[in-house]
């Protein structure tokens, strides 16, 4: 979809917004052993980076000035140890916050992916399954930038600053107040950078997220794009989201750039301050030559992280975003209702009546795709829905299944709503075969049995039912030949016969057959037909019938013409009526 909707990548501005961080958090609270740890560490890692300049301090005013060397052995190996406890705890703080992120991005996935299979059909409808792939991999990803570069180093990053200023006070309050007369303007310049920066990268991302549904629509159409000879369009399409792109990150390069060249440049202007106005104080005899090599030192170490700034605000404030649109998947509460623990009936696989009466229904507001519609199906009966495309014979059929819940009217089973029934139990007794079966990449076997090993002893007998057994025994592999990426490696038909397979090892009581309307060659029909007959013997079925042969024996016909029930009676009472079926029926046989 290149429209907008609220599944799109829509763009928070902040980089930190408490709300979304204070729920975050909850995600913390089992490692929150490990999170204490790793912020145990910091303040020892900040020990270990304020007490270097010190000891160099002490070396030159107590040894090098003086030329008194004892002591300078002990000095340099105190300096040594200090740099390799802040490796070792860098390092351990490193892994440690890399760790706390990949669990808690395991589980953020794990209830995403739970989340969204239980989320019904009208949603799937509306959202673009390009975003939902995005939502559990990429945004879940960028969380994970968030704990290698953003929050805890954010927390490391304060601490450092802290302690630097409190060292340098303490060591030189007239120094200090020198140095930091650059600070007001660091500030203001790190303030209107922020600001700019915040719509700067709100335009990258926006923009950034119409690339990749376009690239996604693009690639996932690629073979009508090729069929058609469109790929020229695309590209001028492509070309253009690209360019407008890479500008939006203009301004951004623009910023940063600026950004490290002020922060530099005033770096440079406190040294020269700290010099300028140190080596009086040296002069003065206020102040120790160490002392002043301990200022600068702890300078460059007070600019670096705000230099950094601008890469570690890019990417709180994708977090942000991230986090912003998964909270919004995750309070998505668009399963089908459940009925409570006190009303639930389950249904019964020895029903006798299923009964759609007045049934009105619309997938969108007040567009009725089913009007007033009423159908009895008595337990063994075979009703075949016929009518023109788009009348809502597969309406029908994903109302049964309770893909989506009608707007008024009832549908029950032995009297009992459907909605009063689990939608799993409900599921379990019927099984549907879609007009374009779906395959999933696996074997053959784990396409018919749909990986449950409960049905896997069932899955040669279930092919031999439908005769998919003659080309399956065929296949290099048998049973265990690999499916490719939605079945691209089998014909149309062979896809049927695995899709009817499917069916029976299920052995619902209830059969839901959408028939295919892409033509097969002739022996594969006849296969195809053989394979029917089977699938529906002695079962329960509705079949949306494109091809009148296939049903001129059901035990009676619907006729649906837009959304109204028009006829119904065998195709013997049918074609006596010379109605609609009849004129149908004309149409295909006769040419
Ligand atoms: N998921 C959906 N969201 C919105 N409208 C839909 C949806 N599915 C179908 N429709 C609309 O509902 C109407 C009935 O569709 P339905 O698929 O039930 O027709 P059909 O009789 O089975 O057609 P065909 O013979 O072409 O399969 C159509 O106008 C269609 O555009």
């Amino acid at each position: 979809m290149r429209s907008g909707g609220i599944y799109e990548d829509e763009i928070v501005g902040k980089a930190y917004d408490w709300a979304l961080m204070l729920r975050f958090f909850r995600y913390l609270k089992p490692y929150r052993l490990l999170v204490l740890l790793t912020l145990a560490i910091l303040p020892l890692t900040t020990a270990a980076k304020l007490a270097q300049p010190l000891l160099i301090k002490l070396a030159i005013d107590n040894h090098i000035v003086t030329g008194q060397m004892q002591g300078v052995p002990q000095l340099a190996a105190g300096f040594l140890a200090l740099i390799l406890a802040e490796s070792i705890m860098s390092f351990a703080e490193v892994w440690l916050l890399q760790y706390i992120g990949q669990r808690v991005m395991q589980d953020l996935r794990m209830e995403l992916f739970v989340h969204v299979q239980g989320l019904s059909t009208s949603f799937y409808d509306r959202t673009p399954t390009g975003s939902l792939v995005t939502r559990l991999t990429n945004d879940v990803e960028v969380l994970g930038e968030m704990f290698a570069a953003g929050i805890i180093t954010v927390v490391g990053d304060l601490l450092l600053l802290t302690g630097i200023v409190g060292v340098m006070l303490w060591m030189n309050l007239r120094l200090s107040l020198a140095t930091f007369s650059v600070l007001p303007l660091l500030f203001w310049v790190a303030f209107a950078f922020r600001r700019r920066m915040r719509a700067a990268f709100r335009k990258v991302r926006s923009r950034l997220a119409t690339l990749n549904s376009s690239l996604n629509e693009s690639i996932g159409g690629i073979s009508i794009i090729q069929l058609f000879n469109h790929q020229r369009s695309e590209q001028a399409e492509f070309r253009k989201l690209n360019a407008s792109y890479r500008d939006a990150n203009m301004p951004v390069i623009t910023w940063d750039a600026s950004l490290y060249a002020a922060v530099e440049a005033l770096s440079s202007v406190a040294v020269g301050l700290m010099i300028w106005y140190g080596g009086g104080e040296i002069i003065r005899g206020a102040l120790t030559f160490g002392a002043l090599v301990a200022f600068i030192q702890y300078i460059e170490k007070f600019f670096s992280p705000i230099r950094d700034l601008s890469a570690k605000y890019s990417v709180m404030q994708g977090a942000m975003a991230a986090l912003e649109r998964l909270f919004n998947l995750l309070d998505t509460r668009e399963q089908l209702p459940e009925p409570s623990q006190s009303e639930t009936v389950a249904p019964s696989p020895a029903f006798s009546v299923i009964d759609f009466k007045d049934v009105w229904f619309a997938y969108k507001g007040e567009d009725h795709v089913l009007k007033n519609f009423s159908l009895r199906i008595s337990r063994g009966e075979k009703i075949a829905l016929v009518g023109e495309s788009g009348g809502g014979k597969t309406t029908v059929t994903r109302l049964l299944s309770r893909l989506y819940d009608i707007n008024s009217g009832s549908i029950t089973i032995d009297g009992t709503d459907l909605r009063l029934m689990p939608v799993r139990e409900l599921r379990q007794i019927i099984a549907i075969v879609l007009q374009d079966p779906y395959l999933f990449t696996g074997t053959v076997e784990d396409n018919i049995c749909l990986g449950d090993d409960t049905i896997r002893p069932r899955v040669a007998a279930a092919a031999a039912v439908v005769g998919a057994d003659r080309f399956i025994e065929r296949l290099p592999k048998g049973y265990q030949e690999e499916v490719k990426e939605r079945g691209n490696n089998f014909s149309a038909g062979e896809r049927q016969l695995i899709s009817f397979a499917r069916a029976v090892a299920f052995d619902p009581q209830i059969l839901v057959l959408d028939e295919a309307t892409a033509s097969v060659d002739t022996a594969s029909e006849r296969l195809i037909q053989e394979g029917l007959q089977r699938l529906m013997s002695s079962r329960t079925t509705l079949v949306v019938a494109h091809r009148l042969s296939t049903i001129r024996d059901a035990d009676r016909i619907a006729v649906i013409h837009h959304g109204e029930k028009v006829e119904e009676g065998s195709h013997a009472d049918l074609m006596e009526r010379k109605g609609l079926y009849y004129r149908l029926y004309q149409l295909q046989f006769k040419g």
